[in-house]
């Protein structure tokens, strides 16, 4: 997963497993030096294979799952009356586990190339005491040494053998594809993405000629949309691009305006649609999703502004606002889940009802869920991805998003799209876009470049682009090490090593306060789009405001909501994001380390348990309680209750925002709430989707194969206005943004064929 990581040695191997007759069962000392030892016995019998994949079990390698996979294997190939292949059932662990990781399928080269890195095994997490697994990890032969001697023609030849792998033409559970092993469930979720795409793609459109009807109507309402002049403005350039395709992402970065273009495209298609004949005026049906319920509430709160700012009377075709839907929904809610399985009522015998769907924050959406996208989306509908490429890539298998922008920078657009793109925008394309052997797929792309949020000397997005493209340097080290921004400091940056103890009560005081005297100026007097900006806050700003109310058993329920919201926006004026989930520096230590410091500064009544101010993380989706994942409540003491001599009594309960744009609350009592934990810190993973006033990054001591170029950037851009850093180690900073995240799939190859 992740590349740059430092190897695994060979130093300390003991061999815990009866190796036969090859090798002695406790390799001696001096053996155990050597970088010859042979483990080749390990893989000559289907007993020691299945006993190595027990080990790895028990040292936490591999998952139950992955191993009951391999069995799995083994005993199909026996029903064959085949004698399964210790090779084939290794492989089919190892590929199972790399699912786990968030690959899509195992590369059988790169695994031999670099079996260590490629499994990410031995895992690496940082942490000084070792619980008995990890312990155990320690005598492990380790997946590149078992594969020290094998060939990939070895592979392949006990791949070709067994009844249980194919080229996906046959119904096996493993599907080999060049190099690359699959599940088939994993194979087949690939082929329906790029079927759906390059199915779309290979449509024809009636915008072609830049001079029909309808292609001239598209240009005079993107004429309409983008007045103000830009040197090359990509906002234009990406709505038309999108507006022919009926397949179409639009990527940019942090406030580059992607809800904008996405409404200025809707607008402008509705305006084609308006004035096409064939469609009688007939407006198209859309529909707005994100993956997750916050990502979707984040779209519903910015996009009925940006409808509302549509210059929509100048536009052909009598476009209205309410053409333009300004409700986003889950896409599990779009595609109809249903409980205990994976199928959604809207599939390819119930598809929705739609003519365009966009996606927002599609990074986030893995490979299983985005063959049920097009599984549910009619034949000839339109799907525009929007999200931002270099974010982490969806939490399970796949990194769609990022493999169909691969070629984005560089655009690679075909003269013939050039030229098409300046009839319709009259923009000029950049020569550095254009390429005559551009791809299909790279026609359909488009890259925002310019953010309209952060303003030229903006630390966060100088710090953002800096990690994005490994320019990380000393320089700009030191420019934050030196709070050289307005908007970003490094609180520890002076310290190479800092003392532990110390950093962590450093961290639990900038929680309460936000460390405003950090930033220039006292963060006082920043104006940032012609407004002041408050100072930086930290979870003092919100507890203070739920204590300084004087709400009553008699005050209305609308007046108790109104609360709820202005606590809730004050909660995320500050977040503590962290790269792990436990240990010191994980979400689990300082969550309780956080509460601890709030309980002595009197701001909460406890610091475990239920308690008024206790702000909960959602983690699983609850469909019973309309709450999904990596939703945000806050608890309240309430007196709504009555006793039974009819006296208000107080109790718990969690508000929840409603999650549509009406601005509503949903109580909930603590006791119906099953998937949640406490959030003063939360994992960068699980912050994806989200935007905070205030971020603070808090990165660990010591490089782990979990901190990554994707995660460093997501964290930062999390950041809308402050941006703190506090390292455990002055090096892990750049040296995370020296590992980047390369998950194996075949999807950009399988699209490129197209
Ligand atoms: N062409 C433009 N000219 C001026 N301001 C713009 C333009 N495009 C976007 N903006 C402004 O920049 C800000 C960010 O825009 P928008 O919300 O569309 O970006 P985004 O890429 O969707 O952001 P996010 O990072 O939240 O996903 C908004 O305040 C928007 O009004």
């Amino acid at each position: 997963m992740s590349r740059n990581r430092s190897h695994t040695q060979h130093s300390d191997h003991q061999i815990t497993l009866d190796l036969g007759d090859n090798v002695p069962p406790t390799a001696p000392a001096s053996a155990a030096k050597s970088e010859a030892v042979d483990h080749s016995g390990l893989l000559a019998s289907l007993a020691q294979t299945d006993a190595l994949l027990e080990q790895w079990q028990q040292a936490e390698w591999l998952r139950p799952l992955d191993v009951g996979f391999a069995r799995l294997i083994g005993k199909l190939a026996e029903e064959q009356g085949e004698a399964p292949r210790p090779l084939v059932l290794l492989l089919a662990a190892l590929a199972s586990h790399q699912v786990g990781r968030g690959h899509v399928c195992i590369d059988l080269t790169n695994l031999l190339a670099d079996a260590g890195t490629t499994l990410s095994l031995p895992p690496e997490e940082p942490r000084d005491t070792f619980t008995e697994p990890e312990a155990t990890q320690r005598n492990q032969v380790k997946p590149e040494d078992l594969l020290a001697g094998i060939t990939l023609s070895r592979f392949q030849s006990a791949l070709a053998s067994t009844c249980t792998v194919s080229d996906g033409s046959l119904t096996t559970p493993l599907v080999l594809n060049g190099t690359r092993l699959y599940l088939r469930r994993f194979w087949r979720y690939e082929q329906r993405i790029a079927d759906g795409i390059l199915q779309r793609l290979a449509l024809p459109t009636p915008l072609a000629d830049p001079a029909s009807a309808p292609a001239r109507t598209l240009s005079e309402a993107l004429g309409q949309l983008f007045r103000s002049p830009e040197p090359v403005n990509y906002q234009k350039l990406a709505c038309a691009l999108a507006a022919r395709n009926r397949f179409a992402v639009i990527t940019g970065g942090p406030g580059t305006g992607k809800t904008t273009t996405v409404v200025n495209l809707l607008a402008a298609l509705q305006s084609v649609a308006g004035q096409s004949p064939e469609r009688s005026g007939r407006k198209f049906r859309i529909r707005l999703a994100a993956p997750t319920g916050k990502a979707a509430a984040r779209l519903n709160e910015s996009i009925g502004g940006a409808v509302s700012r549509l210059p929509l009377s100048g536009l052909p075709g009598n476009v209205v606002p309410a053409d333009i839907p300004t409700r986003v929904t889950t896409l599990h809610r779009l595609l109809g889940s249903r409980p205990d399985t994976r199928k959604f009522r809207h599939n390819r015998d119930n598809p929705l009802l739609v003519d365009i769907l966009v996606i927002d924050e599609a990074s986030m959406v893995d490979v299983d869920l985005m063959a049920s996208v097009f599984d549910a989306l009619p034949a000839s509908a339109q799907l525009i991805l929007l999200g931002d490429k270099d974010q982490l890539a969806s939490v399970d298998a796949g990194a769609v998003l990022g493999e169909l922008c691969q070629r984005a920078v560089i655009a690679h657009y075909t003269p013939d799209t050039a030229r098409w793109l300046a009839a319709i925008t009259a923009e000029p394309v950049p020569d550095t876009l254009i390429d005559p052997n551009g791809r299909a797929m790279d026609q359909a792309v488009a890259m925002l470049r310019k953010s309209y949020r952060f303003e030229e000397g903006s630390g966060i997005r100088k710090l953002a682009e800096a990690v994005n493209t490994s320019a990380l340097d000393s320089a700009v080290l030191r420019q934050i090490r030196e709070a050289e921004f307005e908007d970003v400091v490094w609180l520890n940056g002076h310290q190479p090593k800092p003392d532990l103890e110390a950093t962590l009560e450093q961290i639990c005081r900038h929680a309460i306060t936000g460390s405003p005297e950090a930033f220039r100026n006292a963060g006082q007097a920043r104006v940032v789009n012609g407004k002041e900006l408050p100072p930086p806050v930290g979870y003092r700003h919100y507890l203070e405001r739920m204590q300084d109310q004087d709400l009553t058993e008699t005050s209305p329920r609308e007046e108790w909501d109104a609360l709820a919201l202005q606590v809730l926006e004050a909660f995320n004026d500050f977040q503590i994001l962290c790269a792990l989930r436990k240990g010191p520096w994980g979400v689990e230590g300082l969550n309780d380390r956080v509460a601890r410091h709030l309980l002595a500064e009197k701001l909460i009544p406890r610091a475990e348990g239920w308690y008024a101010g206790r702000p909960v993380l959602v983690t699983g989706n609850d469909y019973n309680l309309g709450l999904m994942n990596g939703d945000i409540g806050i608890t309240f003491r309430v007196p709504w209750d009555k006793t039974a001599n009819g006296e208000a009594r107080d109790t718990l309960r969690v508000a929840f925002p409603s999650g549509d744009s009406t601005g509503g609350i949903r109580w909930i009592s603590p006791s119906r709430l099953q998937q949640l934990e406490t959030v003063y810190a939360m994992t960068v993973h699980k912050s994806q989707g989200s935007e905070f006033n205030h971020t603070c990054l808090v990165l660990p001591d010591r490089l782990s194969p979990v901190l990554t170029r994707e995660l460093i950037y997501t964290g930062i851009t999390r950041a809308r206005n402050w941006f703190s850093l506090i390292t455990g180690n002055q090096d892990v900073l750049r040296d995370a943004v020296g590992q980047q995240v390369v998950r194996a799939s075949g999807l950009a190859l399988r699209l490129g064929e197209g």
